[in-house]
């Protein structure tokens, strides 16, 4: 079946965008992971794939790693895909509905989308951790790093805070933390360095993806984890590879994210 697809980004974050609005598409774990093959597929951070919208939103979006395995959330495909269908709807604000909750946003006048998305969950089942624990400091070290801060965005995320990012290799330590037996459902990997108390630097290893260059519910992690252990206010710029995403943890509790989007081109594939 030959399909027509989207290739975008937040920040460098790719996504294959395809629709199955109209028709539901043939898609397997392999076949996935055979599309995110950078050389013999498209090549993707995420698979993104469009179905129709449940009641109260405007799409429900499907999210897929390279891996295969389904993800919760995802922030930059979530700017991604509301640029869209404000295209599609002529709509300044649509809701977009994820296996995790619906998340509303917003075309700013700057041309930024902004995403609310929700509030973090703290608790440690919902992570999820293996066993209880403070998810603002579980006992896990690897090398130089220890101590990380949990949170869900709809998806796990580990917060590493050091010194020096410069002087860590995210690549070597964030396979093993991804897998490690703390993390059930494995875990996003991020390792943060705080710049000022309104800024952050973030580099994210994605569960099912590897390295990328932004992650948006890591950004949003990073700083709900950052705020928690008071090392910064409840905003702040995110500073990642591929640029920068403002983040905003509002006084009730849901998380403000506003960054780019682009799309890179458009092509054809047999799925
Ligand atoms: N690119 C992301 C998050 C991707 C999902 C993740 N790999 C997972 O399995 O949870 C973002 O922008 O949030």
């Amino acid at each position: 079946m030959l399909i027509p697809f989207r290739k975008m980004h937040g920040l460098g974050n790719d996504f294959v965008v395809l629709d199955g609005r109209e028709q539901p598409l043939p898609l397997t774990p392999a076949r996935i992971t055979a599309i995110g093959d950078r050389r013999r597929g498209v090549g993707f951070d995420q698979l993104v794939v469009l179905e129709p919208a449940p009641e109260g939103s405007d799409v429900f979006m499907r999210i897929a790693n390279p891996d295969g395995s389904e993800a919760g959330a995802c922030g930059n495909a979530t700017r991604c895909v509301a640029s869209l269908l404000m295209a599609e709807t002529g709509r300044d604000r649509v809701t977009i509905r994820t296996i995790s909750g619906a998340l509303p946003a917003e075309a700013l006048p700057d041309g930024l989308i902004q995403v609310d998305m929700g509030p973090p969950r703290l608790g440690w089942r919902d992570v999820p951790l293996a066993r209880e624990a403070d998810t603002l400091r579980l006992p896990l070290a690897l090398g130089p790093v220890s101590g990380p801060a949990a949170c869900s965005m709809g998806n796990p995320h580990a917060t590493f805070f050091v010194k020096d990012l410069a002087a860590i290799d995210p690549a070597e330590l964030g396979p093993m933390l991804e897998h490690d037996p703390w993390f059930p459902e494995r875990a996003n990997i991020g390792f943060a360095q705080v710049l000022a108390p309104d800024h952050l630097r973030l580099v994210v290893w994605e569960r099912g993806a590897g390295l990328t260059l932004a992650c948006g519910s890591g950004a949003c992690a990073t700083l709900v984890n950052a705020a928690r252990r008071g090392l910064t206010g409840r905003e702040a710029t995110v500073s990642l590879p591929g640029g920068d995403l403002r983040i905003a943890w509002r006084e009730d509790g849901h998380v403000l994210m506003t960054g780019p989007v682009a799309t890179a081109y458009r092509g054809e594939i047999e799925i």
